[in-house]
Parts: C-alpha cells; structure tokens; sequence
C-alpha cells in the first residue's frame, strides 16, 4: 500500500482494525498476525482455501472469539456489547431453531437487536420468494440460506459479516442473491464475505483480501488487482493457493 494510501486510511474512521491478531486452537495457529482495516462503504470479499482462517478471522471480528494477542476494534471499541450491537454476523450454519417458521425466526430477530429494520425485513422475504409460515426444518439448504441472509440483512448494522452466503444456492439463483447482498446492505455500512466461490461473486468486491495458513497473503482493491495483473481475481485466487 503506498504512503497516501495510508493517509487516507488514517483519515477516514475505520469499520474494523485487527492490529497483530493471532489465535491458536490447541496448537493448530488459526490466524498469524494479520493487521487489516476495512473503512466505511466497502464490499470486502474474504478469501481463502479450506481451514485457512476465514471463519476465525469473522467470529474474532464478531467478538464470538477472543484472539490469544493483538487487538480487535470496531468503530473504535474493543470487542464486547457495544461492538457486538455495531455488527451483523451471518455464520456458516444455521442461527434458527430448526422448529421455527421463518416468522418466528424473524420475530426472535427483531426482539433481540434494535436495529431490527421490519420494512426491510418484509421487502428481503419478498425478494428471497420465502414465507413467513414456511417451517425452518421444511426449507432445502439453499433456502436456509435466503433465511440467514434476510436475518442478517434485516438489520440495520454498520458491518455484516457473511460466512460462505451463497454455498448452498443453485448457480441460477445465486445472481439473484448477489443483488439482494448489493441492495439490502446499507451505504454507510461495509460488508465482508467469506467464500470459494469467487468467479460468481468477484463482481460486488470493491477489494479482497486473501487468507493463507492463517497469514494475510494479499489485500487489494479489485479494479487495481485487475490493472495490475491483468487477471480476474478468481485467477489470481487459483494461482495463489495452487499448491493448497
Ligand atoms: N473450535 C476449533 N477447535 C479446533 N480447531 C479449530 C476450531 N476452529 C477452527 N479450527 C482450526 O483452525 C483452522 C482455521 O479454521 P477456520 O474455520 O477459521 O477456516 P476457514 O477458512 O473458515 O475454513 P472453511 O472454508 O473450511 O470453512 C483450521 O485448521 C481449523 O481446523
């Protein structure tokens, strides 16, 4: 990054800053010093093979996760309620109970965060093609997922961490639910997404950052990483992780 890069950085207040952050699980290192800061407005794709510390580095950010050292800010707090209520976070694996309706699922939502946004939340069922009386346990994966995603989206955050949105929806429809993470997300706010499946979804990245053994292997905004060289970032993703 150059010196009026950073500058700018400085300027502008950061989303998220992870500052030497290292977790082990056992002895397996999980994420190896990684600095990173992601500033308002942003689409951040993160990417990485399996096991390479994507989903770590989200619940660390999450505050679900306490890093072994470095430091964690979101808008400038460290992790703990106040961040928690700043960050809208979309695991890999379903947060509903499976008796649910996806109403009941929505209604649990709206109790528990105030940022909870029901116009939102109605438009987001609407565009998914989900009903409030579908059961949670009746839903295929890919619908499951619709679900987290409308969960998640129906907030009104300033950062949505999505763990893998689109692995389990059809080739056909996951156009669709990229242009549901483009309209549902708010301006002001940034979005990480985690996933393998870069050549569908590259298009919404403003940046990327890539994610090897834990270490922050590259960090770059799209339209430059294109310029530069001359590659999709789904090309550059294969070439990096090659021998993984
Ligand atoms: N709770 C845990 N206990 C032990 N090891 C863990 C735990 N969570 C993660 N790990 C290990 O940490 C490393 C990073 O895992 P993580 O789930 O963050 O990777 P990932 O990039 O999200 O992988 P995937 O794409 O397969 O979901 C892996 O080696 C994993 O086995």
């Amino acid at each position: 990054m150059t010196g009026s890069a950073n500058r700018e950085e400085a300027e502008v207040e950061q989303l998220l800053e992870f500052e030497a952050v290292s977790k082990k699980y056992g002895n397996k290192a999980a994420l190896r010093d990684v600095s990173l800061s992601v500033g308002p407005g942003r689409i951040v794709g993160l990417l990485g093979s399996n096991g390479s510390g994507k989903t770590t580095l989200m619940r660390i950010a999450a505050g679900l996760d306490r890093p072994d050292s470095g430091t964690v800010r979101v808008l400038g707090h460290e992790p703990g309620r106040a961040s928690k209520a700043l960050i809208s976070f979309m695991p890999d694996r379903p947060q509903f109970e499976r008796w649910m309706t996806v109403g009941e699922a929505l209604d649990f939502q709206r109790d528990f965060f105030a940022d909870f946004d029901p116009d939102k939340s109605k438009r987001m069922l609407e565009f998914m093609k989900l009903s409030r009386g579908d059961k949670a346990s009746s839903l295929s994966k890919g619908m499951q997922e619709r679900l987290q995603l409308t969960l998640a989206l129906s907030r009104r955050a300033s950062l949505y961490l999505l763990d893998e949105p689109i692995g389990g929806v059809d080739p056909v429809a996951r156009g669709h639910i990229l242009d549901a993470l483009v309209e549902f997300y708010e301006e002001d706010s940034s979005m990480i997404v985690s996933t393998h499946l870069i050549a569908d979804i590259e298009r919404i990245f403003d940046e990327v950052l890539m994610i090897k053994e834990g270490s922050l292997v590259l960090r770059q905004e799209v339209e430059q990483l294109r310029m530069d060289s001359g590659k999709s970032v789904d090309q550059l993703f294969k070439e990096v992780y090659a021998e993984c």
